[in-house]
């Protein structure tokens, strides 16, 4: 299997504190893989640094990816709604990650965007304005969104937090499509049922490392247990860690 994006010693802080610390491995190409891990365990400060939205206080995300080349879905608390846009354009921003900044909407692309609703079940929704939207709703707008962007790597930060179970189980679908269809989709999730059932690889997190490989491994009750006394002993104050990784043998 082809590594696509290799972690090399990562370690991510904010003003000198560590979120992430020491992490080794890589996300082959055209795999699925759930990031689990408590409360506060650096699972989304992972994801920032992969795209490269935050800098490696160490180590070293390796990649040969244009920013564009990700889909990115934030969380939900992340967005704020009141912005007075509509559907479509919310959706429409998906094209303009692809013509870039100072890009040209192709031609075509309102028609996708309209496809991109009807796809993820809100047709006749395109003229509504987004604050007006069940988060469900929302959730679905920024799904049809990450399909009109057609990135080849996608990475989405707790997409089914806060939805009810027929909107998880048709953005499941669209997720084990995309993972037919040979992307790459990295996804934080709390939902371990969720995970278990449709998620084959896991890299389970607690600020370090606890496991990262197939699903069943990985998500073993000791692993669980350790994960969780980890985020017990973590230290919020804690400066910059000073570890080195042992050099190779
Ligand atoms: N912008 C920021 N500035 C300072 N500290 C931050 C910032 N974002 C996150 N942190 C801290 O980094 C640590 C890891 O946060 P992160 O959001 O990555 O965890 P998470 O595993 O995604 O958590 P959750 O499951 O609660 O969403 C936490 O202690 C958090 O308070």
């Amino acid at each position: 299997m082809t590594p696509l994006i290799r972690l090399d010693n990562l370690t991510v802080a904010y003003h000198r504190h560590p979120a992430v610390h020491h992490v080794s491995g890589a996300f082959t190409a055209g795999s699925l893989t759930a990031i689990a891990g408590p409360n506060g365990a650096g699972k989304s400060t992972l994801l920032k640094a992969i795209m490269g939205e935050l800098r490696p206080a160490e180590g070293r995300v390796e990649h040969r990816l244009g920013r564009a080349e990700f889909g990115y879905l934030p969380q939900a608390a992340e967005i704020d709604r009141r912005f007075p846009i509509s559907v479509i354009d919310t959706v429409l921003l998906g094209a303009w990650k692809k013509a870039g900044a100072f890009g040209r909407i192709a031609p075509g692309e309102v028609k996708r965007a309209g496809e991109a609703l009807a796809a993820v079940g809100l047709e006749g929704f395109a003229k509504r304005h987004v604050g007006s939207l069940s988060a469900g709703q929302f959730q679905r707008v920024l799904f049809a969104r990450l399909l009109l962007q057609d990135a080849n790597i996608i990475l989405l930060d707790e997409p089914f937090t806060a939805i009810d179970a027929r909107t998880t189980r048709d953005l499941v679908d669209l997720v084990l499509r995309w993972h037919g269809e040979g992307r790459t989709v990295i996804a934080v999730l709390h939902d371990f049922e969720l995970v278990r059932a449709h998620f084959p690889e896991t890299l389970l997190l607690a600020r370090e490392l606890v496991g990262w490989g197939p699903t069943a491994a990985v998500m073993s009750p000791a692993n669980l247990l350790q994960a969780r006394a980890m985020a017990e002993r973590w230290d919020e104050d804690a400066a910059a860690c000073e570890r080195r990784e042992a050099p190779a043998a």
